[in-house]
């Protein structure tokens, strides 16, 4: 017998908002003793420009987080140590590799309150950084929401984390209605679960429709150049100037050098729940599921699961959340036994919508992260190599035929990963139509053919959000799509 289906009230969880907080976040915190961080975190695009910030947090005192006195203050308080620490390490010359004890010591502890690693993720910059601009209006319509905090001040940036909240915003009543599923499939009711998948799809497409609008206010330029090289971690940083991580000063002496992720939508529980739901499985990057046996054997690099480690950068309870919600995971087995035409057809459109939202993002990632890429790459080739040499920027870290040690997913190529992902929310389909049709590969035949035979081998690295990718998508890395 399956797990019981996980109640969101035990995980802290909004029946309403999801995986947003039921509260709205807090725009500051009330204590005054906080007012310094409050200072930084509203003027950081000054102090980061007039180079001021480093000194200022420097001769910060450590702030205490006795005073935090419930839950919307802790999370208010980790986005500021978040943002802080970003444009702390990233707002330089060169990248700063030790954390000063005003940010170390404080974040280390909310941290731990919260279950999150100590650096910007996606709760600290998307789902803990938003307000309503009219409080009677929803907080699933752009046109209605604000940022909070932002390190450029831009409306690039600003827009970037917005599409996400209004994403999760739009998505968070699928997560009761699939879980009322879950519920109805234990009981055997098929109407009650088609009707619940019918809706899940509808709403899948209104996501899509948000995430299409990233370029309304996005600039691709901006975001790469601007916004990008801020949400960097520190893992697999060698190239851009953090060859050991960052150490997080606690005054112990007993520190040792830390590596993390940077802040990325991968780490959006509502997405992973969507595939939770559907019973869709992220295989590790690279391997497949006709000859996953082949493709692992003798090369742990391989076994990495990028989409799986995410949830380590996930909110404690969310997490915990997903995990009880995958044990209780039975949809697709309930497609699969039932074999009714309607609930069958219902299932493969979620399927179908998840899959078309995953191409979406597809494209979106080749316009902001792919495109810029290459024209660096192409104004690097035409500077003189000392000059290459010298910059020690995320923005332009690239490089070619470097050890495979610096590449935090096994070597392997961005778009192929995504890929994937996409190819994998098509594997459980009922109707071998719907699977086929997913699995199309659009390639016109000859493409590729006037190759030179360098670009074959070509190694060259780009930083995602999280992770850390080579860039050739079309033969680079280890997936085949
Ligand atoms: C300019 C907009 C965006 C860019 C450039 C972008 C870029 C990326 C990159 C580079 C990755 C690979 C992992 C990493 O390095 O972090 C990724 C993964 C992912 N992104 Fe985005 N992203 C964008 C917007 C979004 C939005 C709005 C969502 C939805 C809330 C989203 C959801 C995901 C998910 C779920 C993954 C994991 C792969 C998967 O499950 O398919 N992204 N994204």
């Amino acid at each position: 017998m399956l797990p019981p289906v996980p109640d969101l009230r035990d995980y802290g969880l909004s029946p309403t908002n999801g995986f947003l907080p039921e509260t709205l976040p807090l725009a500051r915190l009330p204590d005054p003793y906080y007012n310094k961080w409050e200072a930084i975190v509203s003027n950081l695009q000054a102090l980061v420009l007039s180079r001021r910030l480093r000194g200022i947090i420097a001769n910060l005192p450590v702030l205490s987080t006795v005073g935090l006195e419930n839950e919307a203050e802790w999370r208010r308080a980790y986005s500021l140590l978040g943002f802080m620490l970003h444009a702390y390490v990233w707002g330089g010359d060169a990248p700063a590799d030790r954390i000063p004890e005003s940010i170390s010591i404080p974040l280390l502890e909310v941290s731990a309150h919260l279950e999150l690693p100590p650096v910007a993720t996606y709760a600290a910059v998307c789902l803990w950084n938003f307000k309503p601009l009219f409080l009677d209006e929803g907080i699933d319509n752009l046109e209605n929401l604000s940022t909070l905090n932002t390190f450029t001040g831009s409306m690039d940036e600003s827009w970037f984390y917005l599409v996400s909240v209004a994403i999760e915003a739009r998505g968070a009543p699928i997560v009761p209605l699939m879980l009322g599923a879950m519920k109805a499939a234990q009981e055997g009711d098929v109407t009650s679960v088609t009707q619940s998948l019918r809706a899940f799809a509808e709403r899948l497409t209104d996501l899509t429709t948000i995430l299409r609008r990233m370029h309304e206010s996005c600039d691709p330029t901006v975001f790469y150049h601007r916004i990008r090289p801020f949400l960097a971690g520190s893992k697999n940083m060698a190239e851009a100037g953090l060859p050991r991580g960052v150490l997080y000063a606690t005054g112990t002496g007993t520190e040792e050098y830390r590596q993390y992720s940077g802040g990325s939508n991968a780490q959006s529980s509502l997405i992973q729940f969507f595939d939770i739901a559907l019973g869709i499985e992220h295989r590790p990057t690279g391997e497949r599921r006709v000859n996953a046996l082949h493709v692992t054997a003798g090369d742990p690099s391989q076994r990495h699961n990028f989409i799986r480690e995410m949830r380590n950068y996930m909110p404690g309870a969310h997490a915990r959340f997903l995990e009880d919600a995958s044990r209780a995971s039975n949809i697709r087995s309930f497609v699969v036994e039932r074999q009714n035409e309607e609930l069958s057809l219902a299932y493969d459109a979620c399927l179908a919508m998840l899959s078309a939202f995953r191409d979406q993002h597809i494209t979106i990632v080749t316009r902001y992260i792919i495109t810029p890429s290459r024209e660096v790459r192409a104004r690097s080739r035409s500077r003189s190599p000392e000059a290459v040499r010298q910059r020690n920027n995320i923005a332009v870290a690239s490089t070619k035929g470097k050890p495979q040690a610096q590449k935090g997913t096994g070597g392997t190529a961005l778009i192929p990963f995504l890929k994937q992902a996409r190819d994998e929310t098509g594997d459980p389909a009922v109707h071998s139509w719907t699977k086929r049709f997913m699995k199309r590969q659009v390639r016109p035949d000859g493409e590729n053919r006037n190759r030179h035979p360098n670009d074959l081998v070509e190694d060259v690295e780009v930083k995602g959000l999280a992770g850390s990718w080579t860039m050739d998508d079309e033969f680079g890395g280890i997936c085949s799509y």
